[in-house]
């Protein structure tokens, strides 16, 4: 069974067990397109595979904050095939992970992904096989913003192309200050195919978003602030003494949205989420979904136990 129908299935049977299985009855599996589509998640993935190179390494830490590293030095960490079946595999782990709070997304070698594997992207050039590449990662990085975790992309050298679509996938985007955010996609003959263009007007609004698509602006971090699309900049290790390294500062940044217990950052998550994408009246019913997983909780049970102290 393809895994979105998987999904579907599993979440019709959570549905009874709680709450935020019926509120999740209520969302789509997380996945944009499953068999109704015409979409074959296996078939994809065998035809991905035969396109091999580099890697999406998975660290998680006790801290609640993982690390996900799109390795691929040597070739700039462009997604060959077979990373782009690693990263579905990786977002599959991050949605079980009951601990998690949080996650950074990073490049190996100081710099963060050059888009697709354009080795990989000739190969697959016919209009069925792009479409197929083109659901697939839309599903995978769609669930990778939709994850219960406060998402970070820590963006060092440049975010290009279908790269510069993985770091819309984050909740936040920071920059190192001589890194570079480019949707080159037009220089390609395109537009971007892995939902970015969609997020990216969620992120800076129609207008930006317009002008960096249409004239393939070279995002600073100076203008990534600007327009929103960067949410802070990176002190350079070498200029500041004792800056710390960019993951360093990345899960610095982070530390003061992750304070509390898991169940609670994951929930924070979840109401943003609702109100992010869901229509009103739906997202309405989402929060109180997710309200009542938290309610008279041990988090809440252990607040008012100490607050009832300061009589
Ligand atoms: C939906 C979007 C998606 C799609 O349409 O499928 C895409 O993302 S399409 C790809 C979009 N990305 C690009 O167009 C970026 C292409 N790369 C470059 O522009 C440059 O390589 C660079 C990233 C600006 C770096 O330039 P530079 O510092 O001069 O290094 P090199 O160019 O010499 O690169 C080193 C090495 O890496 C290989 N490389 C870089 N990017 C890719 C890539 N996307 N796919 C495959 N290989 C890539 C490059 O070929 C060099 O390899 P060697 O020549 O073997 O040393």
């Amino acid at each position: 069974m393809a895994l979105c129908a998987l999904r579907r299935q599993l979440l019709k049977r959570s549905s009874s067990c709680g709450a935020w299985g019926r509120c999740m009855q209520r969302w789509s599996s997380g996945c944009v397109y499953t068999d109704v589509h015409g979409f074959n998640q296996l078939e994809i993935r065998e035809k991905l595979q035969a396109f091999p190179g580099g890697s999406v390494d998975l660290l998680k830490q006790d801290s609640g904050v993982a690390v996900l590293t799109i390795n691929n030095p040597s070739r700039m960490n462009a997604l060959s095939g077979s990373m782009m079946v690693d990263l579905e595999e990786r977002v599959s782990q991050l949605e079980n992970w009951t601990d998690g709070k949080a996650l950074i997304v990073r490049g190996a070698a100081e710099t963060f992904c050059s888009g697709s594997d354009l080795n990989a992207v000739r190969a697959i050039s016919n209009p069925q096989d792009g479409m197929k590449m083109c659901m697939f990662m839309q599903n995978a990085l769609t669930r990778l913003l939709r994850l219960s975790l406060i998402s970070v992309a820590l963006v060092e050298g440049r975010a290009l192309g279908g790269g510069a679509e993985l770091a819309t996938a984050c909740d936040f985007r920071l920059m190192a200050s001589d890194s570079v955010i480019q949707f080159v996609h037009k220089h390609m003959g395109l537009v971007p195919g892995w939902g970015g263009a969609t997020r990216l007007v969620r992120i800076v609004g129609s207008q930006n978003a317009l002008k960096l698509l249409a004239g393939a602006l070279k995002v600073d971090p100076e203008l990534g602030l600007q327009v929103g699309l960067a949410d802070g900049v990176l002190q350079d290790p070498q200029g500041q003494e004792g800056a710390g390294t960019p993951l360093q500062q990345a899960e610095k940044w982070l530390s003061s949205y992750i304070k509390g217990p898991a169940p609670v950052i994951q929930a924070v998550k979840k109401v943003v989420l609702s109100g992010r994408e869901l229509p009103l009246s739906e997202a309405l019913r989402t929060e109180k979904d997710v309200f009542g997983t938290v309610w008279g909780g041990p988090a809440n049970l252990q607040a008012l136990a100490s607050k009832s102290k300061h009589k």
